[in-house]
């Protein structure tokens, strides 16, 4: 168990994208901060009277009795405790914002699907309101399996707030710069950077540098973790200290505010005289965190053959079954390609598990041309999938020298559970309607003399 240090700003690391915001340091570590000093006590959790007038107030991310090493909570020192926030929840139209079980809304059948990236909208949208399911998979009361989302937002939530009580939220920046305001501080990303927010813990999303694009996975089931490294050994892939976790912020702001709260797949809504966003101090080890993928140390293949995508896993959240991950957040980063005598992109192959994928920026190796930035595929279980014609054409004949795969930064939430796309997600426009036929083709070539 790691050990807990108070980190005032001022020794906290300063976060490159943003230059300004502070943030500690570790994946999944006991931290503890203050914004204003004194704020958190010291030597207990709950002193008869917490510093400053505050209300001591804890959020269990696991049951009380969950084992030490998977146990997940955090003390928050805040103005006043989240029972006074809001005066009854009122059910909403929950917009495109679907969670599982949501299986017959769309008549797609099966086969290999893609999406074209989705347009901005021209009226003034937030990320809330912007939250578009793509699919859903597993049973969100059953804390298990995961939704894929795209949000697209224009304007900032400023005054609106929103929690989850369904899963936390992998936010994955594809275009523009949010600022996410949590319970827990503030954390700023970019495209090519991801945020972690965990289940439960309210926040909004502003938009520092005007619209905003990117992908989310809303996991239902364990909460996401380093993966093993095996026998990689204790260094490479995604290390624990470039997670970013912020320093306590908050928001001192007694006007009027309106907290969303998703729980079992319907929307509320509450009206606040305050923001909830009031904690003045913390400590836990329940805390949203951010992560450059370009700090992700990938490990290949050196002489032959293409490996498997696990080990490009940045986090895994594992279901009961060892090794079979709830859902996986895979990436395919800048790399160079050295393999002999080999076909390098992905091979032919049909997956038990489901593959969601998405493109940040660059080409991907398999779809060089027709996977866009922004765009999305979805390969369920045991659908057959591969590189295009053209990724084969090239790999198939190529002079294998070394190359470096520049510029390029997918991603794939790789889940054990089929997924069901969404109505919205079905709808025509959105649909690269002639993705199969990039295979076409892969004729015979077959020489039995
Ligand atoms: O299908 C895909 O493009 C993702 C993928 C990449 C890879 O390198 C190996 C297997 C795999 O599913
Ligand atoms: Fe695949």
């Amino acid at each position: 168990m790691p050990d807990t240090v108070l980190m005032p700003p001022s020794e906290a690391v300063l976060s490159p994208s943003d230059g300004t915001l502070a943030y500690m340091t570790g994946f999944a570590n006991s931290f503890a901060t203050e914004a204003v000093p004194g704020a958190l006590p010291v030597g207990r959790n709950s002193p008869q009277k917490a510093p400053r007038g505050l209300y001591a107030e804890q959020l269990s991310g696991t049951a009380f009795t969950a084992p030490r090493h998977a146990n997940k909570r955090t003390w928050f020192y805040r103005i006043r405790p989240s029972v006074r926030h809001g005066n009854g929840f009122r059910r909403i139209d929950a917009g495109l914002i679907r969670t599982a079980p949501c299986r017959d809304e769309s008549d797609l059948g099966i086969g290999q699907l893609r999406w074209h990236p989705i347009a901005m909208p021209e009226e003034p949208t937030d990320f809330i309101q912007g939250l578009r399911t793509i699919t859903t998979c597993g049973d969100a009361q059953m804390q298990a399996g995961m939704a894929s989302h795209v949000y697209l937002a224009n304007r900032s939530m400023d005054n609106r707030y929103f929690y989850n009580a369904d899963g936390e939220m992998l936010l994955v920046p594809q275009i523009g710069a949010i600022e996410v305001f949590t319970e827990c501080g503030r954390l700023h990303a970019t495209p090519g950077e991801i945020v972690l927010i965990p289940k439960g813990m309210k926040f909004k999303v502003d938009l520092p540098d005007g619209p905003a694009r990117g992908y989310v996975c809303e996991n239902y089931g364990a909460y996401f973790t380093l993966p093993e490294r095996g026998p990689i050994g204790a260094n490479c892939l995604a290390n624990p200290r470039d997670f970013l976790t912020p320093v306590a912020a908050y928001e001192d702001r007694e006007e009027p505010c309106e907290l969303l709260v998703k729980s079992q797949g319907k929307l509320y809504t509450t009206q606040l005289a305050q923001s909830p966003l009031d904690v003045v101090a913390w400590h836990g080890n329940f805390a949203p965190c951010k992560y450059d993928l370009r700090r992700f140390s990938p490990v290949g293949s050196v002489l032959f053959d293409h490996p498997d995508p696990s080990i490009y896993t940045v986090l895994t959240a594992p279901s009961e079954t060892p090794g079979t991950a709830n859902v996986d957040f895979v990436i395919f980063p800048e790399r160079w390609v050295v393999m002999e005598d080999s076909f390098r992109p992905p091979w032919y192959h049909m997956n038990v598990m489901s593959e969601f994928m998405g493109l940040i920026y660059g080409q991907y190796d398999a779809k060089p041309e027709g996977f866009k930035p922004g765009g999305m595929s979805l390969h369920n279980a045991l659908i057959a999938h591969g590189p295009d014609t053209e990724a084969f054409e090239k790999a198939s004949t190529r002079e294998l020298k070394p190359e470096r795969l520049s510029g390029t930064m997918a991603f794939m939430f790789e889940t054990r559970y089929p997924m069901s796309p969404t109505g919205y997600a079905s709808s025509l426009e959105l649909m690269d309607t002639g993705y199969p036929d990039c295979w076409d083709g892969l004729t015979r070539d077959f020489r039995p003399r």
